[in-house]
């Protein structure tokens, strides 16, 4: 079965992305590449990195008006990534432009409550619900508009299944047990992320900052 955790190559040092990438492989189910290793590296960076043969999630959240984000995933698609994201508060005509935009076979997913915010955040930005209240209403959306997926945190990824049940659910926040949250405030461990619904499992600097990210990937792999 191939594996459901891709790993976040969050570095802006393409060497290092390469070297991260060629130890991680035999353990993981692709790649994610995001806005600190494509400001600094662009397409170009992509292309050296799809010769490691994994497959490549393009995490660039766009988020603006529809016509901006329909030309940027336009310009995104010889790139041919298997998973793009956007926000889902782009709101439904955008997330219908990037879909429109994007190849038949990437994965259009939108993006929800980041998993770095909690209920108290979400009032700061005047949203009132609790992030389990905004995903469902955010995955609502984001099915109406016509993407594959959401992403949303382990907390949520049950109930937000249950109504899409074919949707396409990428879960980061992603902690083994007993390791470093860092900014990530809604958590769970891979096998409880994964056994509550999650298509992918989204990893970064568990397996990137550790001493052997090859036996962090190899370990997160086999706790699944
Ligand atoms: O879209 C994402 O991948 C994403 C959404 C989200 O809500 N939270 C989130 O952490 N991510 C990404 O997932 C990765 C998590 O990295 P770590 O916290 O190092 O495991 C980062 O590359 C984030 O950009």
């Amino acid at each position: 079965m191939t594996s459901p955790v891709f790993i976040a190559i969050d570095t802006p040092d393409l060497s290092r992305a390469q070297r991260l990438a060629a130890a991680v492989r035999p353990h993981a189910g692709g790649i994610k590449l995001g806005l600190e290793f494509f400001v600094a590296n662009g397409p170009g960076g992509v292309r050296g990195l799809a010769c490691e043969g994994l497959p490549i999630f393009l995490d660039l959240k766009l988020h603006d008006i529809p016509n901006t984000v329909g030309k940027a995933v336009a310009a995104l698609a010889p790139l041919r990534p298997a998973v793009l994201t956007v926000h889902a508060a782009g709101g439904e005509a955008m997330l219908a432009a990037a879909r429109a935009a994007a190849p038949e076979d990437t994965k259009v997913v939108a993006v929800t409550v980041l998993t770095s915010l909690d209920d108290g955040d979400l009032a700061d930005i005047g949203v009132c619900d609790a992030a389990d209240v905004q995903v469902r209403r955010l995955a609502d959306l984001s099915r109406r508009a016509g993407c594959d997926g959401i992403v949303c945190s382990g907390a949520e990824v049950a109930g937000a299944r249950a109504a899409w049940p074919d949707g396409y659910f990428v879960v980061p926040g992603v902690r083994p047990a007993g390791s470093d949250t860092g900014d990530q405030k809604r958590v769970m461990t891979p096998a409880q992320a994964l056994a509550a619904g999650a298509s992918m499992l989204v990893v970064g600097r568990p397996v990137t900052a550790a001493e052997s990210p090859a036996e962090a990937a190899r370990a997160i792999a086999a706790s699944l």
